[in-house]
């Protein structure tokens, strides 16, 4: 039992916060995107449930944006011993925070939330102000320096990893696949050469499939020498999360063990808060795919969530509908941006498609009007367009039978939970590998993997909508839900994983 170990449920903020005074006192630090605060701040969320105090470190940029919710903002301060704070990432106000800034973002922040942290953790873990001192340091796995002041300050470090163990795996063996010369490799190289260097992945990953920061020219490359340092880092720390299962990721975590022996898998990460929030009899009560499961009263969403998305699925046929979004960081050409429009709407299907600010680069706001003022009489009524959706909801619609998506980690884990198959556009980073258990290791969905035009667009999308392989991607998909849930639900391995995280975080305080 979670809920309640020691702890005051929706004693609400400062006032009843059963941790003022006394017990454990976590601070978590994530790297400023969506990507990564939303999984650290459920994580956030239920360890206050769990009776400890949390102090959660958003941007100053982050921190507004997720106010501005009302409901977040009401939400996050029921949360018993949950303790907003913020600090500076370092670049301008109106900085594009995109993929294609994002070392920007990573160099900035380093360099400016460094002190901020140093200087607030000296006060916190020396007792100073009203809480209590911190017994413990929660930090995003992308982020060197709280590893670094949290040593300094005497604290335990756990690392918490957002994107798929399987990415973090393959960033541990770059030293083997320098050694054996798979990378680095020139343009013109064999992208679809097998891969023997990362163990448990040897039948199935090719080049193509590697994170994108290890397709690098030269063994010096300084973004491959990051994630490379990162891991050797987490080698160092108390012990290290993934939002994954047991069950997805098997091979890769017997792996990861032998080098690093505390691994907690609390995964999916978002259906865990809620099963943590319900009784267990509503926990085990679903059938099917996952439908029926959510409701966006969880959300941390840094945009606002048109539920104008939901609506306009309501009332169509089951599975008839394609759910495209390319999460919170991609940016796409107007070519690309053209060849998925045109490979959408060639497919005959109809389509929900998420248009975030900046998605399409020097797009000012008219592209959507454009667009939508092309497409054929009789055919308007058959797309929607929305700035920003109220995802985890629109997967678990009845109505959705597809997800187009770039493969970010949470999107993959919101689309397995949902049953729903995919077609896969990795763009960058991890997404490269998780598309590639999407299609080869699971059997859930396509990957598109480097390849952007109409034809395929249309092609892949049919492929899992009606295509060959669709019921049978189906079927996994929907049994891939299953197990998911039972590793989410009390007694299953995620649920157990978090039980003993809150246990080990519980005894660093006494
Ligand atoms: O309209 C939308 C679109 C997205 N989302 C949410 O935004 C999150 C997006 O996360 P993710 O799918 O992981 O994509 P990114 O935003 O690209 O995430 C970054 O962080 C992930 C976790 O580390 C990595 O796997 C990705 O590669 C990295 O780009 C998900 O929870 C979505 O539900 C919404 O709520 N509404």
């Amino acid at each position: 039992m979670i809920v309640g170990g020691g702890g005051e449920v929706g004693g609400g903020g400062e006032t009843g916060d059963p941790a003022a005074t006394m017990g454990p006192h976590v601070i978590v630090i994530p790297f400023p995107a969506q990507g990564q605060v939303t999984p650290m701040l459920k994580l956030a969320e239920i360890l206050c449930l769990a009776g400890i105090r949390v102090t959660f470190l958003n941007s100053h940029h982050n921190h507004r944006r997720l106010l501005s919710s009302a409901a977040v903002g009401a939400r996050l301060a029921r949360r018993p011993g949950l303790h907003l704070r913020s600090i500076p990432d370092g670049v301008p106000e109106d900085h594009p925070r995109t993929a294609d800034r994002m070392m920007e973002l990573f160099d900035s922040f380093n360099a400016a939330a460094r002190p901020a942290f140093r200087e607030l953790l000296l006060l916190l873990v020396s007792g100073g102000g009203d809480a209590p001192p911190v017994t413990c340091v929660l930090a995003d796995g992308l982020l060197d320096f709280p590893v670094e002041v949290g040593e300094e300050a005497g604290l335990p470090v756990l690392l918490f990893r957002t994107s798929s163990a399987s990415s973090f795996w393959a960033y541990c063996c770059i030293p083997d696949l320098i050694q054996r010369g798979e990378i680095p490799f020139q343009d013109g190289g064999d992208l679809d050469a097998l891969l023997g260097s990362v163990p448990g992945t040897e039948s199935f990953l090719r080049r193509r499939d590697l994170p994108s920061f290890c397709r690098a020219k030269v063994v010096g490359d300084a973004i491959m020498q990051y994630v490379k340092g990162l891991s050797e880092k987490a080698i160092r720390c108390r012990g290290l999360i993934f939002n994954t299962t047991e069950l997805a990721e098997e091979s890769i975590l017997a792996h990861i063990r032998k080098q690093i022996p505390l691994v907690y898998t609390i995964g999916p990460i978002h259906k865990l808060l809620k099963a943590v929030e319900s009784t267990p009899a509503t926990c085990t009560a679903e059938g099917g795919g996952g439908r029926g499961w959510v409701s966006s009263s969880n959300s941390s969403s840094l945009w606002k969530e048109d539920r104008a998305s939901v609506e306009w699925l309501d009332g169509r046929p089951p599975a008839s509908v394609v759910y495209v979004s390319f999460g919170s960081v991609t940016v796409l050409t107007k070519e690309q941006f053209y060849e998925f429009w045109h490979g959408l709407v060639g497919s005959g299907y109809d389509f929900l498609w998420v248009l975030r600010p900046g998605l399409v680069v020097g797009d000012a706001g008219d592209l959507r009007q454009g667009m939508m003022a092309a497409l054929p009489v009789g055919r308007k009524e058959r797309a929607f367009l929305v700035e920003w959706a109220p995802q985890e909801e629109v997967l678990a619609h009845p109505a959705v039978g597809c997800f187009l998506t770039h493969s970010g980690w949470n999107s993959t884990l919101e689309s397995i939970c949902a049953g729903v198959p995919m077609v896969c556009w990795p763009y960058f980073a991890d997404q490269q590998i998780n598309s590639r258990f999407v299609s080869e290791v699971w059997g859930i969905g396509v990957d598109m993997k480097d390849t952007c035009d109409r034809t395929l667009v249309e092609r892949a999308v049919r492929e899992v909508m009606e295509g060959e392989s669709s019921t049978k991607m189906r079927e996994a998909a929907a049994a891939m839900a299953m197990t998911t849930r039972e590793a989410f639900a009390e007694g299953g391995s995620s649920h157990s994983s978090l039980e003993r995280i809150i246990r080990d975080i519980k005894s660093m305080s006494s």
